[in-house]
């Protein structure tokens, strides 16, 4: 690894499902047209995206619910094969290394046991018939073979007490479904944890505890992230989480649209000073962000022309929310916008035209509800797809 190159280094990052359900691969398209089975199309979950997560670096990505914000993070940390672009890991690219093309002297179980996940339901990583001792146990076999038995239970205990699962001797002997859902999530952490990781990717970590217990694991996740200098990528479908999480940690927030990012840089910068469109919809979604203000935008209409989300398997062409986008113009129909850098952030970019001063966006005509014909990146316009 040269002093240059970030922990995680995304780059160009596509990810596409084909449909490879049993019946679209048994039957052939001449017969699945007289049948009347279609072939399913693919699935643009992610396109576009570069990204660097760097050494105790906190990162939360956030967008409605299929905005590909789990297929990035699962790319991020090695368990979702990119369909195109690269994943770096200390500049050696992951699934290189998996595929045996790289000379590098890290493993591929090396990379994944620097990269772990915690899914939102914390009970899946954890084995019902075990005790949390057990559990917890089982990473630590793996990689601190040298440790026996009473050196791991002192480390698990003393990891249950630092986290707040207090007696520890107590909560090591309860099996899983005997803590609550903090408790559980509090677990997984210290799992993930033991392995030594430089990066966790929490997917919704705390969307399903109470929001008195929230605030509570996040504040735990972002001391253990201190402590032990891990890196965090936070998913979270809420606004107000994701400022929470990188507005402690001076992190940055990312915001997803239809897979791609249009909005990053720090919790202060996406929550007072949006420039992205659609980060502006998800600001007013969030009226807990200024409670001051909320009853007064709650009674405003949305800032978008239409409230439903464009089809992942055919986005619309050039800026994926021209179809949405209350400032469209022609030419965000015609182009796609790249991430631009803003006037006033170091780290703040947008993907949007608005942000470049002199570009055809300021010259082209609007995109009206009556005059739009939304066109998709596969050139179908809306009333092709009705005739047909
Ligand atoms: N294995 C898969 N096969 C086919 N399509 C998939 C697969 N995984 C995800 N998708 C599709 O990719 C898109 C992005 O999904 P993803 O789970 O990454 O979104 P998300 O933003 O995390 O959503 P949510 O907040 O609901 O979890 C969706 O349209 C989803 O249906």
């Amino acid at each position: 690894m040269s002093a240059d190159d970030s922990l995680v280094s995304i780059s160009d990052l596509e990810v596409h499902f084909e449909d490879t359900s049993m019946m679209n691969a048994m039957v052939p398209s001449w017969l699945g047209d007289r049948i009347g089975i279609e072939a399913e199309p693919t699935v643009r979950a992610v396109d576009d995206i570069s990204l660097d997560i760097d050494e105790n670096d906190v990162i939360a990505l956030v967008g409605e619910s299929g905005c590909g914000k789990t297929t990035l993070g699962k790319a991020a940390v090695g368990l979702q094969r990119p369909t195109g672009g690269s994943i770096e890991y200390r500049g050696n690219d992951i699934w290189d290394i998996r595929e045996g093309k790289s000379d590098a002297d890290i493993t591929f179980e090396e990379i994944r046991r620097s990269l772990q996940i915690i899914h939102q339901d914390p009970g899946a990583a954890l084995n019902p018939y075990r005790s949390v001792l057990d559990n917890l146990a089982v990473p630590l076999k793996r990689w601190s073979p040298h440790l026996n038995y009473e050196e791991r239970r002192n480390r698990i205990l003393n990891m249950l007490k630092r986290t707040g699962i207090s007696p520890p001797e107590d909560y090591a002997e309860r099996y899983v479904h005997q803590l609550s859902g903090g408790e559980q999530q509090r677990v997984a952490l210290i799992r993930a944890l033991l392995v030594e990781p430089d990066v966790i990717l929490a997917d919704e970590a705390v969307s399903a505890l109470d929001v008195s217990l929230r605030i509570g694991v996040m504040d735990l996740f972002l001391e253990m992230q201190e402590v032990f200098d891990t890196s965090f990528v936070f998913i979270s479908h809420d606004l107000a989480n994701a400022r929470y999480l990188a507005g402690k940690s001076g992190g940055r927030i990312a915001v997803m649209y239809l897979g791609e990012i249009v909005e990053i840089g720090t919790a202060d910068e996406i929550i007072h000073d949006p420039q992205h469109p659609y980060t502006k919809v998800l600001r007013w979604a969030t009226p807990i962000l200024d409670p001051e203000q909320a009853e007064e935008a709650m009674r405003e209409s949305p800032p978008v022309r239409k409230i439903d989300i464009p089809d992942a398997t055919n986005p619309p062409s050039g800026c994926r929310f021209h179809t949405r986008c209350p400032e469209a113009r022609e030419a965000c129909r015609q182009e796609a916008p790249e991430l631009y850098e803003t006037e006033e952030g170091e780290h703040h970019r947008t993907k949007c035209f608005r942000e470049l001063e002199d570009h055809e966006y300021w010259r082209s005509p609007e995109i009206t509800d009556d005059a739009e014909e939304a066109t998709t990146a596969d050139g179908t316009t809306a009333t092709d797809e009705a005739r047909s």
